[in-house]
Parts: C-alpha cells; structure tokens; sequence
C-alpha cells in the first residue's frame, strides 16, 4: 500500500514538474504570438509617400482556385503597385485566366511575360527574369501561384519594410478547406512547422521559404540580379543569406502568407515536404540530425531516457505526459496562428496530428534514401552545399 502512494505521489509530482515549466511556456507564447502574428497594421505615417511594389508571379498551370486567388492580386487596398504575371510555357491554360483577370480590372497595372528566359538551373527563377527586368518600382514582391492576399497584405508587409530589414517574408499558412489533406496541411503549417520557424526568426537563424517574399530590388541587383541565385533549386534559402551576409535583417511580417491551391491532396504535399527536406539536407547538413530531434516522438524519447537516467523517474509516465503538454501547445500555437475558429473539430486535428507525426520518420527517410528531386515536370540532383543540377530525362531510341 505504501508503496503504491508512494508511486502515485511521484507520478503526480512528475506530472506537475513537467507541467509548471510548460504551462509557463504557453502562457509566454500566447502573449507573444498574438503580438507578433496579429498586431494591427498601422497605415505609414502619412508624410511617408508608399513605395511601390512590383510583384512577380511565376505561374505553370492551372488548378480550380488560381482564378479567385489570382484576383486578390487585383483587389488590394494598396496605391501603388504593379502585377507581373509570368507564365513560361506559351500554352498554358494559365495565360488565358491572366487575360480575363487583366480585362476585368482595366485600372491595375498589370502585365503578362510568356516565354521565360534561361539564365539557369531553377525553373521558377527562368519563368520569372523576364518580368524581373521589367519591374519599375524599388519593391519586389515575389510571389507563388498558390497564394491569396487579403486586402491589407501587402500593406502589412511593406509597413515590416523598415530600416535595416533587407526582407520580409510570410509564414506559411493555409487558407481554409475542405477534407482530411487540408486539416494535415494547416496541421503541419500551423505546428510542425510554425515553431520552427517562429524560433529561427527569434535566433535570427536563414528560414527563409520564398512563398511570399518582399524585398529591396536595390540588393537583388547589387548581386546581378535574381540570376545570381539561379543554379540553386532553394533561391530563397540563398537570397535570404546573401542579404544577410550583406548586414541586412530579415523578419515575418505580421499576416501568413495564406495559401490556398486548389489541389489538396496528401500524396502532393508529402512529395513537396520530401522535396523540401531534400534541399534543407543539401544546404545545411546539420539539419540530417536536428531534423530529427525536433519531433515530438524522438525528443520526447531521449529526454524520457535521460531523466530515468538521472533522477530514475519513471520514462512511460514522462514520454505520456510529454505528448500531452506537446500535443496541447501545438493546439495552441494553432489557434493562435488561426486566430479565428479552425474549419475542423478536435477529432480532426487529433487525426490529422497523430497522422503527421507518424508519417514524418518516414517522409525524413526517404528524402535520404532518394536524392532526386522532382520539382513539377523536372527532376534534379543536388550538390553538397545546394547548387542543382537537371537529370535530363532518357531519350528513347
Ligand atoms: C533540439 C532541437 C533543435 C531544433 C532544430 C531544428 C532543425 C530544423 C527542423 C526543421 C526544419 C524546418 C525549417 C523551416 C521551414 C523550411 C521550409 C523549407 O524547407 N523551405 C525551403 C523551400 O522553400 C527553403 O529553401 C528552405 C529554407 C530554410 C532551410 C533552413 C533549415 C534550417 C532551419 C534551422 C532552424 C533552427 C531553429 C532553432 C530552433 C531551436
Ligand atoms: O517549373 C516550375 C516550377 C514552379 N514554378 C513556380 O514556382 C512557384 C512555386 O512552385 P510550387 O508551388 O510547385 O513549389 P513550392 O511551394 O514547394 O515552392 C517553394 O519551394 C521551392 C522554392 O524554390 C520556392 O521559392 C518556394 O516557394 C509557383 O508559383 C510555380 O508556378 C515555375 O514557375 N516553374
């Protein structure tokens, strides 16, 4: 009997020490998150004239939603900005969207680039160049097909523009959307990946995903160019260091970047967080074994052995407890990145977490295993370091 108090009195203190430093955390990170992430935007002073923005987007083919997202281009709350749509294959369906779009709003000053121009490896860099050289404002903004703005967007992120900032990039996010692949996507991006790249923005560390990106075309041009990036697949991941190796900061601007493609299936977005993990394995090595140790199951395993190792308390009641409070946070982290009601029920999320974790051991092997890259219609290989190289597909005889 004695001892079965005694277990119980140590479970308990266990779940309590567990717990105070955690709750602690979640408190802090509420505060600051709802800070960061959703700040009112403040307009810019009015003796501030608003600098304009040229905003490139590369397009390749068409999906159900790129209409009404591509619309959102044309109806920001925004006084200067110009829309320079490239799309490299003349046949694309995509081109005839555009056309409609321009037609419909004759006021915003947008042009279309079919064609590219092959300045090198990254396909979404040759589709853009043409309207890079085109672009007349001080402001870039590039931006991926997938992507929605709201009409205050691009507002908020040219007022994160300030001195010093070279870049400002969004988090990615997701819109909300029907069926099991979209409560994955926005479980991922909302958790998995929102920490990660909320602390790496806290460290100032490179997490640059280029989704949605503003930047002073001034520094872009200092180096040659988007050009200069070129032979990467990860230009972003480039972009961003070659600013900041030039002392220039680089920060979130307080939206996510809302994306909202009109194929959601889990098969896709696992293939493109393979892809992903295959160009951070390739940039930055270290990550084969951070990686790792940032999921809820492996980290929570080892500090389980550690502190049964050290003060003998009990490792299945720690681990449990451990993915618990995990599990918790990561609901909040959600909620607060949402910051509104989640389009699913706790039983969703409960699914589509638990699927996410298990399904990452085995999306991190085989980015290892399978070095190729299959990027849209190509595929690649990269080098130590991230420079690509196209695999020209086999000609038949
Ligand atoms: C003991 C825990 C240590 C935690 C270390 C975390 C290791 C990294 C884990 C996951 C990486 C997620 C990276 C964020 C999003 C990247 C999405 C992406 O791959 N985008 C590519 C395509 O657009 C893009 O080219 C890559 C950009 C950045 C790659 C940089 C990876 C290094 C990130 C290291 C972050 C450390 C933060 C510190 C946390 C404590
Ligand atoms: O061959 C291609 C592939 C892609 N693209 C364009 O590039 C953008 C991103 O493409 P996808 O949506 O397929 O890819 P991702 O969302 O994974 O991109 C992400 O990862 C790779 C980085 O280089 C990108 O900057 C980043 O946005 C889209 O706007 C797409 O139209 C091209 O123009 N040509």
């Amino acid at each position: 009997m004695r001892n079965t108090v005694c277990v119980v009195q140590q479970e308990s203190d266990l779940t309590a020490k567990t717990n105070i430093p955690e709750a602690v955390c979640a408190f802090c990170l509420q505060r600051v998150l709802k800070w960061k992430l959703h700040r009112k935007v403040s307009k810019l002073p009015s003796e501030t004239p608003y600098p304009g923005v040229s905003i490139l987007k590369p397009l390749m083919g068409v999906d159900p939603n790129l209409f009404s997202n591509l619309e959102t281009f044309f109806t920001m709350n925004y006084p200067v900005y110009e829309l320079l749509f490239c799309i490299e294959d003349k046949s694309d369906p995509a081109i005839m969207i555009v056309m409609q779009l321009i037609q419909k709003y004759p006021t915003v000053s947008s042009r279309l680039f079919t064609g590219g121009s092959v300045v090198g490896v990254n396909p979404k860099i040759n589709n853009m160049q043409p309207g890079f050289t085109a672009a007349k404002y001080d402001l870039i903004l590039i931006s991926d097909s997938g992507i929605r703005m709201k009409e205050d967007t691009l507002l908020d992120m040219v007022s994160c523009m300030t001195e010093g900032v070279g870049l400002v990039h969004q988090m990615p996010f997701t819109c909300d959307r029907d069926g099991f692949a979209a409560t994955l996507e926005k479980v991922y991006f909302g958790t998995a990946q929102a920490r990660i790249y909320l602390a790496a923005d806290l460290l100032r560390v490179n997490c640059h995903t280029g989704m949605s990106a503003l930047i002073r075309k001034a520094l872009i041009d200092e180096v040659g160019g988007i050009q200069a990036f070129s032979c990467y697949l990860a230009e972003d991941f480039f972009l961003a260091k070659s600013l900041k190796e030039r002392g220039w900061r680089m920060c979130i601007s307080s939206q996510p970047a809302w994306q909202n493609s009109g194929v959601c299936e889990i098969n896709s977005f696992q293939a493109r967080l393979t892809r992903w993990t295959k160009l951070r394995v390739a940039m930055v090595p270290s990550t084969i074994l951070l990686e790792p140790l940032s999921e809820c199951v492996v980290i929570g395993a080892c500090a389980s052995w550690a502190v049964w190792f050290l003060f003998s308390w009990d490792p299945l009641v720690f681990y449990l407890v451990h993915v618990l409070v995990w599990f918790l946070l990561d609901w909040i982290l959600l909620s607060i990145i949402q910051n509104g009601s989640l389009p699913f029920n706790k039983f969703d999320f409960v699914m589509g977490w638990l699927f996410r974790e298990c399904c990452s051991p085995y999306l991190y092997l085989h980015a290892l295993w399978d070095p190729a890259i299959r990027w849209r219609e190509r595929t690649y290989r990269l080098k130590w370091g991230g420079v690509a190289e196209e695999l020209k597909p086999k000609v038949k005889v």
